[in-house]
């Protein structure tokens, strides 16, 4: 099994992060903070209150799970496509695969990482959603110190089961819409790329933006799903199931929840996986 993918997708994951995790930090604080007026005005008070700083707070957890996660999600994609295909990496642009096994091979990768992406989301929107300003001597520390007693608490109280809370939902919104990610991509290269030849950097930075545009739009629905339902362990409300949700949720608030976020998401997508998918192809290419 060729494991250069995997290191490949591991590197370029973690460089688009880097690149997003700005437009993460604007967007939680415009979910969870009613003292900004939009997203310019949330950029404009973090850049003065804390410097360039203040846009990569609590960077270090997520790099560590989106090296794992993305290195599963490329490394499973590219060893599906060479079983269906018999194709590796490099003979792919000569014998392009059908956008079916594209397909195929994209689940498959998705379906996998969302169970190892599943324990840190969980932890990350458990933290996201801590509103307390930073502890002042004398007021009640906030409930999660940090990722590492986030984990150690859930397993104390709901043991290893209880990490996995909102996997379902998570496996449901990323197994097609991974699927639809790498078909966008290759659709995309493949409409501006002569026949057999590589795709120039500038199409593949357009390609992997718009594949990931396209991929967070389609997800955005069961991404507040399954929000929700990581959080319903902490808060008042339980959901029986997935369902449950789906409908208490719009009920309660309309369609319009099941976009919540789409803006800032897709805002966030373009310049991540443009960076994601041109640095996958450059490592994987200067390995020969
Ligand atoms: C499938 N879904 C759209 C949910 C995620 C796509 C992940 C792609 C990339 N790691 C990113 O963070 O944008």
């Amino acid at each position: 099994m060729p494991a250069e993918e995997f290191v490949a997708g591991w590197i370029s994951g973690a460089l688009g992060l880097v690149l997003g995790h700005p437009f993460d930090t604007v967007k939680v604080r415009l979910q969870t903070q009613t003292t900004y007026q939009g997203i310019i005005d949330c950029m404009v008070k973090t850049y003065r209150h804390e410097s360039l700083l203040g846009f990569f707070k609590g960077m270090s957890f997520p790099i560590v799970s989106i090296a794992v996660v993305n290195s599963v999600l490329f490394g499973v994609y590219s060893n599906a496509l060479l079983a269906l295909t018999a194709t590796s990496h490099q003979e792919r642009r000569a014998q392009p695969p059908s956008y079916t096994h594209v397909f195929i091979a994209g689940c498959t990768g998705g379906f996998l990482q969302a169970y190892c992406l599943a324990p840190f989301d969980l932890i990350k929107v458990r933290l996201q959603n801590q509103t307390e300003p930073r502890a002042q001597p004398g007021s009640p520390p906030p409930r999660y110190r940090g990722p590492v007693h986030c984990a150690a608490s859930i397993f104390q109280a709901e043991g290893p089961r209880g990490l996995f809370r909102g996997a379902w939902a998570l496996t449901l919104r990323d197994t097609p819409t991974l699927g639809i990610y790498f078909v966008t991509y290759e659709w995309l290269c493949h409409q501006s790329t002569p026949d057999g030849q590589n795709p120039s950097s500038a199409t593949v930075l357009v390609a992997g933006g718009f594949a990931g545009i396209t991929s967070w739009v389609t997800a955005t629905p069961l991404d507040v799903i399954k929000s929700r339902m990581q959080m319903a362990g902490l808060e008042q409300r339980a959901y029986r199931g997935l369902l449950d949700c789906v409908v208490s949720s719009v009920r309660q608030e309309g369609l319009g929840v099941f976009f919540r976020g789409l803006t800032i998401n897709s805002a966030r997508a373009f310049p991540v996986n443009a960076v994601t998918f041109l640095s996958y192809e450059y490592l994987l290419h200067s390995w020969g």
